[in-house]
């Protein structure tokens, strides 16, 4: 019982590493989202692909169901920038 609040530390770390890598990849996948989005526009199309969103939303609904669908559309909303 005594080495418990070194296993919360330890644990905690693991989290804290965790949470800068989710971090680390929710920044990447805007930027690559909003890539694409300005690539698209500058050739002509629209910086949306609504038939694309929704194949990211059944991806995230079918692992996490709501709050799938929550995080999803946050993801998608990061990667717009300004509309
Ligand atoms: C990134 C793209 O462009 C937009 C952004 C998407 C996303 O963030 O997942 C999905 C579809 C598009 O609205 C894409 O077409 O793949």
């Amino acid at each position: 019982m005594h080495d418990q609040p070194q296993d919360i530390d330890e644990l905690r770390g693991r989290i804290d590493r965790i949470d800068r890598t989710l971090l680390d990849l929710w920044h990447e996948r805007s930027g690559l989202s909003r890539k694409i989005g300005e690539a698209r526009v500058a050739s002509g199309g629209t910086r949306l692909v609504l038939s694309r969103e929704q194949q990211v939303l059944a991806r995230f609904k079918s692992s996490l169901g709501d709050d799938g669908v929550a995080l999803a559309l946050l993801l998608l909303r990061a990667g717009r920038g300004p509309l």
